[in-house]
């Protein structure tokens, strides 16, 4: 039997080649139905494999109907698959973009213990490419100077612009959680800040795999992430190289306690 961090790699992969075939098939004409064929699509091949090839674990997805996500089931299971079969659904419908993603994680008693991100679009690259905690990423260093914040290029929270400009960061406007985490990982940016609403699956297969390369991955507090909850509501984080976080986490306490 496959190990739960190559299947997560695999599905993941997997997925995301079905949504690229799903993108070239579609077009970008109706961006309205290529995002819910995306949707369903990757969902559907997602449940279908996980409950073919672990059919005894309990699976949280973005996808799934509101009583499946409210299954009191999964609260008392011990192994749940948290997953969001398309991240950065506005992004996956704009040609030429390339931050979107797949995330499949595995909970386990109280922790993320494996994940994976396909960035099937990735630049340079025909197949893309999965990050995994099979081989989590080598994280850079050193921190670059001036260093960069990824922020979501719709809902931006209105605290990082002044966060940034207060510590001499630089915004970089990226779509996708997974996409944003990603980037942390691979050197495109120092950190991910986020607050004013997100839930589980946005996060816990990047943050399964940051937390596997040594990155620091919490709420903007300071305090833990915490997943397979009764209510998947995980509306702030904080993704950065270890380096950094002692100074946002800081900065972030300031300006909240200037403007609470
Ligand atoms: N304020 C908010 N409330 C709920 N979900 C949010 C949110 N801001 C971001 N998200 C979710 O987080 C993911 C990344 O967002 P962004 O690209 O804006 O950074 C998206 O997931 P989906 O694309 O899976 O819906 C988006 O829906
Ligand atoms: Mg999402």
């Amino acid at each position: 039997m496959r190990d739960d961090h190559s299947l997560a790699g695999e599905l993941a992969t997997e997925a995301g080649e079905r949504l690229l075939e799903l993108r070239a098939r579609l077009g970008f004409e109706d961006g309205r139905a290529l995002k819910d064929a995306g949707d369903r699509a990757s969902h559907e091949f997602l449940m279908d494999a996980l409950r073919r090839l672990r059919p005894d674990d309990a699976v949280l997805s973005e996808e799934a109907t509101r009583e499946e996500r409210m299954d009191p089931r999964r609260l008392s299971a011990e192994r749940v698959w948290i997953v969001d079969p398309l991240d950065g659904t506005r992004e996956f419908s704009e040609q030429g973009r390339a931050d979107w993603a797949v995330h499949v994680a595995l909970w386990e008693r109280g922790a993320l213990t494996a994940g994976a991100v396909a960035l099937p679009a990735w630049p340079g690259s025909a197949q893309g490419r999965t990050l995994t905690t099979a081989a989590p990423p080598e994280l850079p260093e050193k921190v670059r100077e001036p260093f960069r914040i990824a922020v979501s290029r719709t809902r931006p929270p209105e605290f990082v612009r002044e966060l940034a400009a207060r510590l001499g960061g630089e915004l970089v406007p990226i779509g996708s959680a997974g996409a944003k985490i990603a980037a942390v990982l691979t050197g495109e940016v120092e950190a991910y800040v986020h607050a004013g609403g997100q839930y589980e699956w946005d996060s816990a297969a990047p943050v399964a795999v940051a937390v596997a390369a040594g990155a620091h991955a919490s709420r903007i507090d300071g305090s833990p992430l915490t997943y397979n909850q009764g209510d998947p509501s995980l509306p702030d984080i904080l993704v950065s190289l270890p380096d950094l976080a002692p100074t946002l986490l800081a900065g972030i306490r300031d300006l909240h306690r200037q403007t609470p």
